[in-house]
């Protein structure tokens, strides 16, 4: 049975304006599972983040983070979380040494220096250790933050948007660092618009827009369950428009009317593929090349937020 780390139940957030940006969301995260918020600008993806780590306050609902209620139990809670925030928000004048091994002991962690170089030493940060924050590169402030969110060995780490902005070397690095860490039973919780992140990182993914959770799945089961596959035959003659009488396949005419595409769901019994080239067959249609490719979750998750808007 996997065990639930975090629990939010029926949490709602309606903003001092009257905005309301979280309607009702239930959502059970498991231990050492790492689980991707996807959504677009504006979501609410923030403010769920930030009301289970005790920034901001939930209308309604009930968030328990290792069994400790994060709205009475704050502290115990808190203590099992490591954020790291979208924005820079560290002293730019202190070094990166003395920066983390702070983060430590604000939650009541002794300056436990091998665990300390071992984050650092992940991050590719040992060698800047007595560097001043300003000194450094946008991309190792950024590493910095994940130090600073891990120094106090949190169960949880929370990464809001951890890409957006970042170049590839650091990208890849995050990606690895967060394996690691699930290896170690860290469990990890990051929200993305980047549809490739949630696709390359997660176990599973929620779809979140306007504030509902729109489906919660595992990843693989979400990209079959909705996964969609788009066949092109490259025609021998172009032709001027999709023939008529093909009505039932839905078909598009691309590249000048030399592809003729197809698009089916793989996980159909028929996909009607077989009838289709009968017909083509029928029409003296020629084609000399067939392809087909799997749509990715960027097009599961348009055609999500697009339905259910
Ligand atoms: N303090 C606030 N007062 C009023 N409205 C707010 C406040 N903070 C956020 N909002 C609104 O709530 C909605 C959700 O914002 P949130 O930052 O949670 O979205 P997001 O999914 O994190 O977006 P992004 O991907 O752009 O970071 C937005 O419409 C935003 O304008």
């Amino acid at each position: 049975m996997p065990e639930p780390i975090l629990a939010v139940a029926g949490v709602s957030k309606t903003y001092k304006g009257g905005f309301t940006a979280l309607h009702h969301v239930d959502l059970t995260i498991n231990k050492g599972e790492i689980f991707a918020l996807l959504g677009p600008n504006g979501a609410g993806k923030t403010t769920l983040i930030s009301i289970i780590c005790g920034i901001v306050t939930p209308s309604t609902g009930t968030i328990h983070v290792a069994g400790h209620d994060a709205l009475t139990d704050y502290k115990a809670a808190r203590r099992r979380i490591g954020l790291v925030p979208q924005e820079l928000s560290v002293d730019m004048f202190e070094t990166v040494l003395a920066t983390v091994t702070f983060s430590r002991r604000l939650f009541g962690r002794s300056g436990h220096s091998a665990y300390i170089e071992q984050v650092l030493r992940d991050l590719s940060l040992w060698d800047k250790r007595d560097a001043k924050i300003m000194e450094l590169s946008g991309g190792m402030k950024r590493r910095v933050l994940i130090a600073k969110a891990l120094a106090h060995e949190p169960e949880i780490l929370f990464l809001d948007e951890p890409t957006a902005g970042v170049d590839v070397a650091l990208r890849r690095d995050m990606w690895k660092l967060v394996h690691r860490l699930r290896e170690r039973g860290t469990t990890i919780i990051l929200t993305t618009h980047y549809i490739e992140e949630a696709e390359e990182m997660a176990d599973r993914v929620g779809v979140i827009n306007q504030g509902k959770l729109l489906l919660v799945d595992d990843k693989a089961a979400l990209m079959q369950k909705l996964g969609k596959r788009e066949l092109d035959l490259t025609l021998v003659d172009p032709l001027d428009a999709v023939p008529a009488g093909l009505e039932r396949w839905q078909l598009d005419l691309l590249n000048d009317g030399k592809t003729l595409r197809y698009v089916f769901d793989s996980t159909e019994e028929h996909t009607g593929i077989p009838s289709l080239l009968r017909e083509l067959a029928d029409r003296h249609i020629a084609f000399k090349d067939l392809e087909t490719s799997k749509s990715s979750l960027e097009d599961i998750f348009v055609d999500l937020v697009r339905e259910r808007a």
